[in-house]
């Protein structure tokens, strides 16, 4: 797992790490300028470099990152784009030092006599909108189609959100220190990242921040009992499907017993018995008829809940009157255990207040943003904007584990911890593709995963799965039984790990 932080609880890292522990700045510093100088080497053509620096100490690992190409040997010219009178300690100290060992400085760039350029104008100080002579520059550098290597983060973007602050600079690579920023995982400042490496250079203990799951949370899997049978691995109710609608039935149960689970029944609408039984033999079936009344549909749901270990609701459910009796059922007879709450069940819900009073951390939500400015009661463009704040302010009304689907999916545990999802392409916004997830969380539940860990991972792993459906088909074809196939060897490969 690796934490992700803002601006300011880098800010807060880095002075801790002065103040408290005692490294020198310029120790750092020099750490972070031999991280990018490797970087550069390894990843790009040197024959001539521009590095373009700010006032602040950004500007100073970029110069320091002159003075280690200038002495190695590269070709390299420094842009000094801010103004002496802001400098900081740190930035006259390597200023004088580059002076000192004679590296290039130049008031003009030509930008076609460099094959690279090191961004350090701006990097997590950055607090304003780029305008007058700093957005000029960054355009000219976008426009110049030369590889750029951006310090800490492409100036411009901001550290915490991932927006562009008027203007930003498109970097190839982006190699940031200590700890990966927010605002490179967020859209669209992961965009303008490129690729990320994060690089030690001696700041430690951030216990404040986002999580987000990586290769070694592979162990957070469950282990199989080899001594188990079908009833230890976890016993799934879909209540999913209505009529013209059994695709979502179809993928979120398939997605749960490929995930590990023992068993899995759907609870669906007379009408998707065929079709469901043929393409999905190993599933068992309930069905309602939609003449039922409301104490018939009660007592199929009930006994059906009677038989399982962790109830999903909503892919495909629409919002009749019969999906919502069927809601409130199984609000109302859960005896606590697991819920996920999915697509059509969450737009009910968003309407019964009642309901989501029902809800406590067992319960899973897995609103994408159109479904949770219905529930939380914004718009999405606040969702967009201050994602944690919504989520902790739903959380007052609905206390659930809640995972907020998008490009970058958020996670909110119900002890208030934050999770962001990495994995996953533009491939996966496909019709289906929200199914499967549904059925991978109840999949982990059943297997005995608490709401805490089966959200993230589950987020995790539908990402790793589209990402082998991506690169199976291509992003532009892929669809939800690809990515279906793409949990198959997902899991199969994290076994063989663990
Ligand atoms: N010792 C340290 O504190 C370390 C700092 N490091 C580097 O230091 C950076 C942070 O340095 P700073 O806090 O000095 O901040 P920055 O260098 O990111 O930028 C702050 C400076 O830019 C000005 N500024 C901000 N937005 C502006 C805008 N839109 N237009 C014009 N001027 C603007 C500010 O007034 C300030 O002078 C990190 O990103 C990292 O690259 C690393 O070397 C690691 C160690
Ligand atoms: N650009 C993207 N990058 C990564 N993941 C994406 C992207 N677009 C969509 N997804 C993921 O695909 C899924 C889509 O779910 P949803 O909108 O509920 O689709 P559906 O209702 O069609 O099944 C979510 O898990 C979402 O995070
Ligand atoms: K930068």
């Amino acid at each position: 797992m690796q934490i992700l932080v803002t601006g300011k609880q880098m800010k807060q890292l880095d002075q801790s790490t002065i103040k408290q522990m005692g490294i020198p700045s310029l120790v750092l510093m020099e750490r972070a300028a031999m991280a990018v100088f490797d970087c550069l080497k390894q990843h790009f053509p040197l024959k001539k470099t521009l590095v373009v620096c700010g006032s602040g100490n950004n500007g100073a690992d970029g110069v320091a990152v002159a003075r280690l190409l200038h002495l190695a040997g590269y070709p390299v010219d420094l842009y000094l784009a801010g103004n002496h009178t802001s400098f900081t300690e740190e930035m006259h100290i390597q200023w004088q030092a580059a002076k000192n060992y004679q590296v290039s400085i130049v008031n003009n760039c030509r930008f076609s006599e460099y094959t690279t350029i090191v961004d350090a104008l701006f990097g997590v100080g950055l607090s304003r909108e780029l305008s007058g002579k700093y957005q000029a520059l960054a355009e000219k550098i976008n426009a110049s189609g030369i590889p750029v290597l951006a310090v800490d983060i492409p100036s411009g973007i901001h550290a915490g959100t991932g927006q562009v602050m008027g203007t930003a600079i498109r970097a190839t690579e982006t190699v940031t220190f200590a700890y990966r920023k927010l605002g490179i995982s967020l859209y669209p400042g992961s965009v303008y990242a490129g690729h990320i490496q994060v690089k030690d250079v001696g700041i430690y203990g951030a216990s404040e921040g986002v999580f987000s799951l990586d290769n070694k949370d592979v162990s957070w899997l469950p282990a199989r009992d080899p001594a188990g049978n079908k009833g230890t691995f976890g016993k799934i109710l879909l209540i999913a499907g209505s009529r013209n609608m059994s695709g979502a039935a179809y993928f979120s149960s398939k997605a749960a017993l490929l995930s590990g689970a023992g068993m899995v029944r759907i609870l669906t609408d007379e009408s998707n018995r065929i079709i469901l039984q043929q393409q999905f033999p190993e599933a068992m079936l309930s069905v309602y008829e939609p003449s039922m009344t409301p104490d018939e549909l009660s007592e199929i749901v009930r006994k059906a809940m009677d038989w399982a270990d962790v109830v999903a609701v909503g892919p495909g459910l629409s919002t009749s009157k019969t999906a919502e009796n069927l809601l409130q059922t199984v609000l109302t007879f859960r005896q606590s255990k697991p819920i996920v709450i999915d697509a059509d069940a969450l737009n009910l819900l968003a309407k019964r207040k009642d309901l989501q009073a029902q809800c406590d951390a067992a319960c899973i939500l897995t609103p994408h943003l159109g479904e949770m400015s219905r529930l939380a009661e914004c718009t999405i463009s606040d969702l967009k904007v201050h994602p944690q704040k919504f989520m902790d302010v739903f959380y007052n009304n609905c206390s659930c584990t809640l995972i907020m689907k998008d490009a970058r999916t958020w996670i909110r545990t119900a002890d208030g911890s934050f999770f962001l999802n990495l994995t996953g392409n533009d491939g996966m916004a496909t019709a289906g593709s929200g199914d499967v997830l549904c059925g991978v969380v109840a999949g982990l539940l059943g297997q005995g995963m608490n709401p805490s860990k089966a959200a993230p991972f589950a987020v995790w792993l539908h990402g790793l799965a589209g990402d082998q459906a991506a690169s199976a088909k291509g992003a532009r074809s892929m669809k939800a039984t690809d990515i279906l196939s793409g949990l198959e060897a997902q899991l199969q490969k994290m076994d063989s790990q663990n």
